[in-house]
Order: structure tokens, then sequence, then C-alpha cells
């Protein structure tokens, strides 16, 4: 077994970033050498990857450039054919980008940096109206002992000799699984859990991902990753364990040692590389703590690096983010942007992201350069410091002093608002989109076709079925320990949101003395015939404020989560009833226990005849049942917009079909279907009137001193209810003679469990899928 690749005796045809990338001053075939790497080396590959409206499975580089070209006039009439039907945002081009490099998109606005991030990275959503095409894979290298047939032959030292080996070295490609946590993706939306300081974002990050079954991930790449440093840089010898290999299985000390290596340990060293330890405990969301984006460079530079570093905790085979400098000034930029490469290279991963006018610091911390033009045209890709020579050698210069990445992304921009210009521009830039490709197809000898290995397993996937039923039953077994992470980090989100919890503490202790003051009789405390419609008003009036209250706070918390939870579900890190029954466990109590002050303030306040205990009940679980319903809608709706406005038209709807009716209802006129169904689903409905019938049941009016006169007047305020003996009869006026007290609380009961499992439902089959391109 080779257990290390330091040293490889310059046998690498075309190790990555010796072969064409350096030195070299023809621009025309460094660019495509750096394009192709020679097919010696590990990296990201993609080939014809392109993204269109339309639905166009044929285009390949080929066939565009034949179209330039003229060419074989089949061939040219097949792309137009497709140019007709399809509008590319990403026209299909071949690259790749090596282990370890740093490679940087840059384009206009609009040029489609962000979709050819997606495409490469196999997130383009579903349902997005784009059809990718082509295919992306990573080409790992796999060192072999002895003398394979298949194989390149390598020098490779051998630990366990002290020498150096002839071997061979095998090239596999692996299809990319965002599932598996290969491909380490940074966008523009991501988000975090803006009450955990960093440290504990990773602790709990890094348990989760530890304890989510896959456990061999980290192991497996902690021995890779080591291995890889001892390579001296060279970035194209890995040694690899055999597909469907466990680490548990494996005796290497080096895996041993990472395998006893906890989530505290690793997260500490995931700071520590990332530079994060002097803001670790600091929280994420306090972002003037953290000087944001703007001033302060520790908190910029923390804003991007907790990015980065969250992406890292699982060791992600490919690294690809879009726009990671947004928002921060140039020094933190700067600062970002280095860390993304420093890491590249120390865990020797291909590394690529989105850029907006870089300044020339950034340009050069750059190893390798994609230029897209409008149209997602590409005009280069390949080494950065070649990358003027390249267009030098084609008529345009770069002018002295001036910052390259500039000067590119000018080269592609079209001056929309003249149009000669633009006609100019249009002409310029097909110009070098053709040449660039010509540049790639001298060395299309060098990939595969797609007929070529049929390979279709992740990096990490496992083989054989013993050990996926294995990694299943550990996963199982590992679920109570997840649900007692996830249930961590939601109480400590929630009872550290100190601001929020004391805004609703007062709100709910102002209202309940509010809706006290307007509500008089009730607060004589005489059971009166003349406070019947302040009772339900009063009742009813802090059920629709409680209701509100609850769905709100979940929504919103739940959408502020929602980029997060995507996230780590999208990479299985748990299972959707773990996240569902945390939130559940370590909200729920903070939630009710703002109806409980509220409950009692009421109480207190005003002469309502209900117990305290029913009264408590009551409201807890109505927040209980509302916050439920908020989980459900914050499931399926597709965003954190649609799940707010949906809200609020829900809990209008459920409200007017829940409140009781004060001046009585008529028996004569039943509810349609409709209605009832609605009414079915309305929390504020079962809450009304379970407080309603335990208000009313067994009440026997009062007598007011008050005279006749005195009762008389009172009689046209209390409308259908002016002839009623006693709170029975109230009941039955308002259309619940029969109703029962547990029965009404059990109904609300059942419907939290209702909304619970249909959050669950839509947690787990409404989020986001992705359309993989096709697999070589
Ligand atoms: N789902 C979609 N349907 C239609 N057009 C889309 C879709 N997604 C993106 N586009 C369009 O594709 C083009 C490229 O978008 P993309 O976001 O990739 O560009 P970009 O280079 O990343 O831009 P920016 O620098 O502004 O982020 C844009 O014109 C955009 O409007």
């Amino acid at each position: 077994t080779i257990v290390d690749a330091d040293y490889d005796a310059g046998n690498r045809d075309g190790g990555n970033r010796d072969d064409g990338l350096h030195g070299d001053d023809d621009g025309s075939s460094s660019s495509s050498s750096a394009r192709t790497g020679g097919g010696g080396g590990g990296g990201l590959r993609w080939r014809d990857l392109g993204v269109s409206l339309d639905e166009c499975s044929h285009v390949t580089t080929d066939l565009v450039l034949d179209a330039y070209d003229g060419g074989d006039e089949n061939s040219a009439t097949r792309y137009h054919h497709c140019l007709d039907q399809a509008n590319w945002l990403l026209h299909p081009s071949s690259g790749y980008v090596a282990d370890g490099c740093l490679c940087g998109i840059l384009g206009p606005s609009g040029a489609g940096k962000s979709t050819f991030l997606n495409a490469l990275g196999g997130t383009i959503p579903r349902g997005s109206g784009l059809h990718p095409t082509g295919c992306a894979w990573y080409e790992g290298i796999t060192i072999i002992d002895g003398n394979s047939t298949d194989g390149t032959a390598a020098m490779v030292h051998d630990r366990r000799r002290d020498d150096f080996v002839r071997s061979s070295r095998r090239s596999d490609r692996y299809r990319l699984s965002h599932r598996d946590g290969d491909v380490a993706l940074l966008t523009q939306n991501d988000n975090f859990f803006g009450m955990l300081t960093p440290r504990e974002t990773l602790v709990f990050a890094s348990y989760l991902e530890m304890q989510n079954g896959k456990g061999g991930r980290m192991g497996r790449d902690g021995n890779r990753n080591k291995m890889r440093r001892g390579g001296g840089g060279g970035g194209d010898t890995t040694t690899e364990y055999e597909e469907g290999e466990d680490y548990e299985d494996d005796d290497d000390d080096v895996v041993r040692m990472v395998k006893t290596q906890n989530h505290f340990e690793v997260a500490e060293s995931k700071l520590a590389s990332l530079g994060l330890m002097g803001v670790a405990d600091r929280k994420i969301g306090d972002r003037t703590a953290l000087g944001g984006g703007g001033g302060d460079n520790d908190g910029g530079w923390f804003l991007g690096g907790r990015f980065v570093a969250l992406e890292l905790i699982t060791e992600p085979r490919v690294f690809l983010a879009d726009e990671p400098t947004t928002g921060l000034d140039s020094a933190q930029a700067e600062k970002v942007v280095k860390l993304i490469s420093d890491l590249a290279k120390e865990r020797n991963v291909p590394s690529i992201i989105t850029l907006h006018q870089p300044k020339a610091s950034i340009w050069r911390t750059l190893d390798e350069c994609i230029l897209l033009a409008p149209g997602g045209k590409m005009c280069y890709a390949g080494r950065a410091d070649n990358a003027t020579s390249y267009f030098r050698n084609i008529g345009y210069e770069c002018p002295v002093d001036t910052n390259p990445a500039e000067f590119l992304i000018d080269l592609v921009t079209i001056d929309t608002e003249d149009p000669v210009q633009s006609h100019a521009d249009e002409a310029r830039i097909n110009l070098l989109h053709h040449h660039f490709l010509r540049t790639c197809r001298s060395t299309e000898h060098d990939w595969p076709s797609s007929e070529d290995g049929k390979l279709t397993k992740s990096w990490r996937q496992s083989s054989s079925i013993s050990t996926l039923i294995r990694t299943k039953l550990r996963s199982m077994m590992k679920a109570p320990k997840r649900f007692g992470t996830l249930l961590r980090r939601s109480f400590r989100q929630n009872i550290r949101n100190t601001n929020t919890n004391l805004i609703r503490l007062v709100a709910v202790i102002m209202q309940a003395c509010l809706f006290s003051s307007i509500f008089k009789s009730v607060r004589h405390g005489k059971s009166v015939p003349k406070s019947v419609a302040d009772r339900v008003a009063l009742l009813t009036y802090g059920v629709i404020n409680l209701s509100m209250m609850a769905l709100m706070k979940t929504l919103d918390l739940f959408a502020r989560e929602r980029s997060v939870v995507m996230r780590e579900r999208m990479r299985c890190t748990y299972h959707s009833l773990e996240y569902i029954l945390a939130k559940v466990v370590a909200e729920i109590p903070l939630d009710a226990s703002f109806s409980l002050v509220f409950a009692v303030v009421l109480k207190t306040l005003t002469g309502l005849r209900t117990s305290m205990t029913t009264l408590i009940n009551t409201y807890c679980l109505l927040t209980v049942s509302c916050a439920c319903l908020g989980f459900a809608i914050g499931s399926f709706a597709p965003s954190v917009d649609a799940a707010m406005s949906t809200g609020i038209f829900v809990n209008v709807i459920l409200m007017v079909v829940g409140v009781i009716n004060p001046s009585g209802v008529n028996p004569d006129e039943s509810p349609n279907r409709i209605m009832e169904v609605l009414a079915f689903f309305s929390p504020i409905k079962w809450a009304i009137e379970s407080l309603v019938t335990a208000e009313f049941r067994g009440m026997i009016f009062e007598n007011e001193d008050k005279g006749l006169w005195g009762q008389l007047k009172d009689l046209p305020k209390m409308g259908a209810l002016a002839l009623v003996q006693n709170g029975d009869d109230v009941l039955i006026n308002l259309g619940l003679g029969t109703a029962k007290y547990a029965d009404l609380m059990r109904r609300l009961g059942l419907l939290s469990g209702i909304y619970l499992s249909l959050s669950w439902f839509g947690l787990s089959y409404f989020g986001p899928t992705f359309i993989g391109t096709d697999v070589i």
C-alpha cells in the first residue's frame, strides 16, 4: 500500500500547475493547457457545460466552434438550430481548475458568473426554467502500489520503506455530491444563527456532521489532506482509499488520530487555521461589535471568514464561492480572498470564486482566471499571470499601470447605451470567444468522451450495500445525539435573543393591561348579563393577539434560519423530523411563557370567571398550535417573503372563520362546507370556543342593584343576548350549547399535531432540488 506521495519523479504528464500554467509566453497555448491540465492532475473539470433557457441537448463546444468556423455544415446547422431554440445564459465550454488553485471568475454584471458557478456545483434549482448541458466532475489521482497496467508510472514516497518506489497512478472520475459534502458552495444569501458565536457555530456544525452517519468522511479526508501536505505542492499526487472502504477498518495512525478527535478539536482547529480565534466568542449577529462590512477590519474579515469556516467543516472536494467579497471594504476583501487562496493550497482543493471588479492585489492572489462575457461566453480560462500575454498575442494590449482585472472586464463589456459601440463590443466578444474555443480544441484529445468511464459514484459514496446499511444504522443510532445538538442550538439561539424577548414580554403585559381597561364591565368582576359581550370580546382579543404574535415570531425566526437549514439539509446533516422536533421543544416553552404572563396579568386585572389554570392552559396550547402553523407555512413557502405574506393571509382567514359573533349565532343558518373546513383548521376558533365555554358554562348572573330602569337601559347594548338568563343560555345563543372545554382543547391539540406533521412533510419534500448535469 502506498502511504505517502510527496514526490513524483516529474513524470506528471501535465502536472497542472507545472504544465503550461507556468512561464509560457505563448498565451494561446498556456490558456489551453491551463484548461485541460494535460490530463495528469487532479482537479475540477467540466465539459460542454452550458446553461440555456430552452432545452437543447446537442450543443457541445465542438458544435459551437464549427458554427464559428463555418466548418462541418451538418454540425453548424445543428448548432444554429439549437441556437435558434436555446437562449444561452452560459455558452457551452470545457475547462479545468487544478487542485490547490484559486480561480477567479471575472466578467461584467449579468455575464453569467453565478450561473456558471451553480452549473459547476450542480446547484441549478429545479423549476428555475434553466437547462444545463454537459457535465462537471472531479478527477482524482490514485497512487497504486505495484505496476498497474492501466495507470501511468510515478515515483512515490513509501513511508514504511522510507524510499521512493515506482508506482502507478490511476485517474478516477467522481461525480460531485452535494449531499456528501463534496462541494462547498458559498452563496451570497448564506446565513447563520445570529445569536451563536463562530466557535459554537463550528462546534455544532462539526458535531452534526460527525453524527450524521457519514463519520468516515472527516477521518478519511483528514488522512488524505495529511498526506497531501507532505506532498510539497505536488498537487496532483493523492493517495486515496478504494471506493467503499471505511476508515474504521483502517489502522493508519493518522486515521486513528482523526477518529479520536472530537468536534471541539475540529472546530478549534478550523478557527485557528482561519485566524478566527480573536472573534471566536463574539456573537455572529452582533454586527456592531464586529464592525460589519464597514470600517473595522476584524469585523469584515470575520464576516467573510466565518462563511469560509463553515463551508470547510466538511473538508469539501471542491470549494466554490459566489462573490465572497461582497459588502467588504477592499482590505477585508483582500484578506478573504487570500484566506481562500491559502486554504486552496493547504488543502489542495480547486477553489473557484466569482469576483466583482477585483483590485490589483486581489488579482495577484489568483492562480487562474476565467473571463466570461455576456451570454456566458468564455473568453479566457487559464493562468492569471498569462492572461495579459494571451490577449496581447491576439491584439489586445493591457496598458501599463492598468489593473489586468479591469482591463479584462472592459474587454468583454458591452456598452449598451451606444448602438454603434455596442455592435463593435459584441463583434469583439464573439471574436475573443471564438479564439478561445479554438485554443481549447487542440487539447480535446485529453478529455474523456461521454462514453468513457460510466463512473457515477460520488467521492465518498460507498459501493457495497452492507456498508450502506451499516451507515444507515449508524446514522439512526446517532439520531438522539443529533436531536440533542439541534435542541441546544435552537435553545441558545432563542434564549440569547434578549432584546426580542424583552420586547415581547413588555408587549404582552401592556396588551393585557390595555384589554382589561377597555372592557370595563369585565373588570368589575361581577357576572352580570351586561358583561357578556365584553367577556366574549376580551377573550377573543386575547386569542387573536397571541396567535398573531406566535405565528409571526415563528415565521420570522424560521425564515431567518431557512438558508442555514436548507444548506444543512442539502447535505443530509440531519433528518427534518429531528430539526422540527428540536425547534418545537426549544422554542415552544419560551413562547408559551409569554402566553402565561399574558394570562396571569389578564386574570389579575379583570373579573374573568375562567380559572387562572384554564386561561394559562388555553393560551399556551394556542401558542403551540400557531407556532406549529408557522413551521408548516415556513416549510412549504419557497422564500422568506412568500412565507411572511402567506402567514398574514392565512392568519386573517383563520381569524375571520374563527371568531364568534358576540351578538349570537342563528342556529337555522348553518355555515357552508368551505367555511366549516376552514374553521376546522383555525386554532383561533378552537381557542376562543374553549375559553368562552369555560367562561360561561354554569355561570349564574348576579343581581345588579340598579332598579328596573337601570336594567332596561342596558338591554340595547346586549343585542341578541339581551334575554339570556344564565351562562348556559349564553352558550346556546353563541352556538356552543353542547360544547365541552376538554373536547375543544383536544381539537386544538390535534390541530397542533396536524400542523407539526405538515411541517415535517414540507421540510422533507419541499426543500431545494437541483438539476444535475450529465454524469460522465
Ligand atoms: N432563472 C433564470 N431565468 C432567466 N434568466 C436568468 C435566470 N437566472 C439568471 N438569469 C439571467 O442570467 C444572466 C446571468 O445571471 P448571473 O446571475 O449568472 O450573472 P452574474 O454574472 O453572476 O451577475 P452579477 O455579477 O450581477 O451577480 C442574467 O442576465 C440573469 O438575469
